[in-house]
């Protein structure tokens, strides 16, 4: 039974990560090479005991009680005992296999070690795994893993089921939704299909079919808006298939489907209008700072989750 989690990497995922355990009851240990990761993560924790407090949506424990749970090191040591070790480290082959091989060596017989990579093979991850190589798995929160409610998990070759199983359960103790990926695939399932549809928006975007405020109207005021309570194959359902059957056969040839490198991004990234951290990318964020800004999304964020919960009969 996992009783303690350790969670290597304490940036923008490792954060929310530990958050969500810790809120939820479980014990963490948060691991980072950089003190001050370790202390951004420490505030940042803080920071979102208030904000879920100030959206009504706040834990049955106190503060005081959520923090005892947590545990901050530099070193990966402290997380021999954990029972689940994620790691959430830079996106980086090298630096996952050299931190496996560590975990490898130091964790407990027992311990289920995975990886919340977006885009790396769990099988490169694990090459050099010996002792758990029965017990490894992708465990893919997204971002921010503290509220958006899926975690996309994929078995390693040799995984035992009793492993998944482990992880499965506590992923839906703490509140989140998992899917299992049947076969590895880059990107698992959602990201593929989150990256399908940037492809058709910046295509549409660069032929000058729709302006960046309407693009996103489009999304969020249209499928975004069904795909806040119902999945794609539900939304064929009532649409009919009969009529999607005709529509795909129609669209298809006309949408993009081309690995493309699109200007729209090119340009602006060469210009260092990276986004909200630059206060610059599609759009203009002015001043306040990327912490304003995040916090302003996940505000809104926390809200839907409610409405989620009680449309899914979360809790
Ligand atoms: N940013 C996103 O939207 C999402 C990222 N991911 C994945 O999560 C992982 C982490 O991504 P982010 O949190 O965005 O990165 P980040 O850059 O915000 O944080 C990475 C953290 O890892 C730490 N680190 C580097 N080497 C380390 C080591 N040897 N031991 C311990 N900690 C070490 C860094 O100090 C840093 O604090 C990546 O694999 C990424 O692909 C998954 C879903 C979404
Ligand atoms: O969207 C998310 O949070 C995750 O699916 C990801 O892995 C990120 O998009 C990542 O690919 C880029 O930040």
């Amino acid at each position: 039974m996992i009783q303690k989690v350790g969670v290597i990497g304490a940036g923008t995922m490792g954060f929310g990560i530990a958050f969500q355990f810790i809120t939820n009851g479980i014990p963490v240990v948060l691991q980072d090479i950089k003190e001050e990761s370790l202390n951004l993560a420490k505030e940042k924790i803080k920071t979102y005991l208030t904000i879920f407090r100030e959206e009504e949506k706040s834990f049955k424990d106190s503060d005081e009680g959520i923090f005892d749970r947590l545990t901050l090191s530099t070193s990966i040591q402290e997380v021999a005992d954990c029972d689940l070790v994620i790691e959430s480290a830079t996106e980086n082959l090298e630096l996952k296999q050299k931190i496996f091989r560590q975990l490898d060596e130091i964790c407990a017989e027992h311990a289920i070690l995975t990886s919340n990579t977006s885009s790396l093979k769990l099988t490169d991850i694990i090459r050099d795994v010996e002792k758990h190589k029965d017990q490894v798995m992708l465990t893919h929160f997204f971002n921010p893993a503290h509220i958006v409610p899926l975690v996309e998990l994929l078995k390693g070759p040799e995984t035992n089921q009793e492993s998944y199983d482990e992880v499965n359960a506590l992923m839906e103790k703490v509140g989140k939704v998992t899917i299992e990926v049947r076969k590895e695939k880059p990107g698992l399932v959602a990201n593929r299909i989150q990256t399908a549809l940037a492809r058709e928006a910046l295509s549409l975007l660069e032929e000058g079919v729709v302006s960046e405020k309407d693009l996103e109207s489009a999304i969020f005021a249209g499928p975004g808006f069904r795909f806040a309570t119902s999945g794609l194959l539900k939304i064929m359902d009532f649409g009919g298939l009969d009529v999607w059957d005709i529509v795909m056969e129609q669209l298809q040839p006309e949408i993009e489907s081309n690995v493309c490198s699109f200007s729209v991004i090119k340009e602006k990234t060469e210009q260092g209008h990276l986004g909200v951290k630059a206060s610059k990318g599609f759009f203009e964020y002015p001043g306040k700072g990327l912490d304003h800004y995040v916090i302003e999304r996940d505000r809104s964020l926390i809200q839907q989750l409610k409405t989620f919960d009680k449309v899914q009969g979360g809790n």
